[in-house]
């Protein structure tokens, strides 16, 4: 190991690959490396307002992200993990050039979105605000691994995004939904580079045979990618990693065995371009893009987006039927009792076992996939009667509900841990509850309390205070 700084110590190998590469820059890499790391926050729910910050987050936030709309710069030390405002998905903490991936996935309305690579959720649920606030579309987030799969799950609940959640391998997915996706996401894993700042782990997994084995992974991961597209769909790829054998090699080998061609990215500010004399001397290169953190503020990230050829020809999807979406009988009429206005994927739900979801699979076959869950949980259905899904609660503004209610800080934390609220104003049945606007959970209205009906699982003691006292 060689001793680069004292806040780090890179892997001797690590900084030998980076001067082969980079020659003299290298240098001012490896003294960024030895700098803190960058930490960020994004406002996950403006699908209504974009730029709208709650005014109790306004203290805590630096300033704004210059290539993310939602994204924030924060303190390294900012205590915003356990907050109310967190606990109700009012934003996600991301590493700032993270947040650039799914601006570059650039989702339109009415498309069919695959993030085949997607635990812990960060993309995912970016790109799900991103496609709600374009009018609306189907998202599926899939995660290979079966513990992580359970982490995106439950950020896409908190953060009430809309998308089904699939535990596969990107092969077999490939198989069952070939030529499906306007736009697929492979957010790879690889060597991880780029998170060496903020995890020591990353440093110590490091292997001088990590970016080769990685690259093999990739593509293996994109071939199967590929064979997901639509003719003319987009291929979203990125890596947290600097070496260009994961990246404009990874690039320059999709270019050749594919019909694929580069589209250009933005120019993001602080962002640089993609190398093409480390890809093949491939010119197009110039048009995917890094973050270095030697340049600008952020970790590290490289990202390019190829448009698949409007004419190739893409081997079919054996349609084994695509099951029906059949909700229970009387759905209509309950959900209209919840909500206004539901998105048509909640009124033709999927029922799987108790619970009734929204139905972000339609159209496509799900026969012998591990399918976590086919959309949003909206209700559980049991003898006969529905309640409301704890996610319901999350998946829909507070204006949809047709008993709502806004609790302050203190009442919204002695919800979070699970106690039974006064009744002040005497509601009935069940209640949709919120702080600063953003929903909370359910509860039931009784004579004098409001019955806590927050998930279990879910409920903590420990949060910290956000509002301050005047
Ligand atoms: C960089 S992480 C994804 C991070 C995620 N997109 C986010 O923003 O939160 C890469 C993911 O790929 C998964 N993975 C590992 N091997 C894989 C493989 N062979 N095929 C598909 N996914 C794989 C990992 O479990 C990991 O969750």
């Amino acid at each position: 190991m060689a001793k680069s700084d004292k806040r780090i110590v890179l892997p001797a190998a690590f900084c030998e690959l980076m001067q082969q590469w980079m020659g003299a820059e290298a240098g001012l890499l490896f003294h960024a490396l030895a700098s803190p790391p960058t930490r960020g926050l994004r406002i996950t729910k403006s699908k209504a307002t974009p730029g709208y910050v709650p005014n109790v987050l306004l203290p805590h936030l630096n300033a704004a992200i210059p290539w993310a709309p939602d994204g924030y710069y924060i303190h390294l030390n900012a205590p915003l993990g356990k907050t109310v405002l967190h606990e109700a998905g009012a934003y996600y903490l991301q590493e700032p050039s993270a947040m650039a991936i799914a601006i570059a996935v650039a989702p339109q309305t009415g498309e069919r979105i695959l993030d085949l690579c997607a635990a812990p959720g960060g993309k995912t649920t970016y790109v799900a605000s991103l496609l709600s606030r374009a009018g609306g579309g189907q998202l599926i987030a899939n995660e290979i691994h079966p513990t992580r799969v359970r982490a995106l799950a439950e950020n896409v609940e908190r953060v009430g995004a809309n998308a089904a959640i699939v535990n596969e391998t990107p092969d077999r997915l490939a198989e069952t939904w070939s030529a499906s996706f306007d736009a697929v996401l492979v957010d790879a894993p690889c060597s991880g580079e780029g998170m060496f700042r903020k995890d020591p782990e990353a440093v110590r997994e490091w292997q001088a045979a990590s970016p080769e084995r990685c690259q093999i992974r990739q593509r293996d991961i994109l071939k199967s990618a590929v064979q997901l597209l639509k003719p003319g769909g987009r291929l979203i790829y990125s890596t947290c990693t600097f070496n260009p054998m994961e990246n404009e090699q990874i690039v320059a080998w999709l270019l050749d065995s594919f019909p694929l061609a580069i589209e250009p990215l933005p120019e993001w500010p602080g962002w640089s371009c993609g190398r093409p004399e480390w890809g093949s001397d491939r010119p197009e290169l110039v048009g995917t893009r890094r973050l270095w953190p030697h340049l600008a503020h952020g970790e590290g990230h490289f990202v390019a987006r190829l448009r698949l050829a409007e004419d190739a020809s893409p081997r079919t999807t054996r349609v084994r039927g695509t099951r029906s979406a059949k909700g229970p009988r009387d759905w209509s009429t309950w959900l209209h009792s919840m909500v206004t206005d539901p998105p048509p994927s909640f009124v033709q739900p999927r029922l799987h076992k108790d619970i009734v979801f929204s139905d972000e699979l339609a159209g496509l076959p799900t026969d012998g996939l591990r399918i976590l869950r086919p959309g949003c949980p909206v209700a559980t259905w049991k003898n006969g009667q529905f309640a409301p899904h704890h996610a319901l609660s999350r998946a829909l503004p507070a204006h949809a509900f047709l008993s709502s209610t806004e609790l302050d800080e203190e009442r919204a934390m002695t919800y979070l841990r699970g106690e039974a609220l006064d009744n002040p104003s005497n509601l009935r049945g069940f209640v949709h509850l919120t702080y600063a606007g953003y929903g909370l959970g359910f509860a039931k209205g009784a004579p004098s309390r409001l019955n806590n009906l927050y998930p279990k699982g879910l409920r903590s003691a420990y949060l910290e205070p956000l509002e301050r006292p005047d």
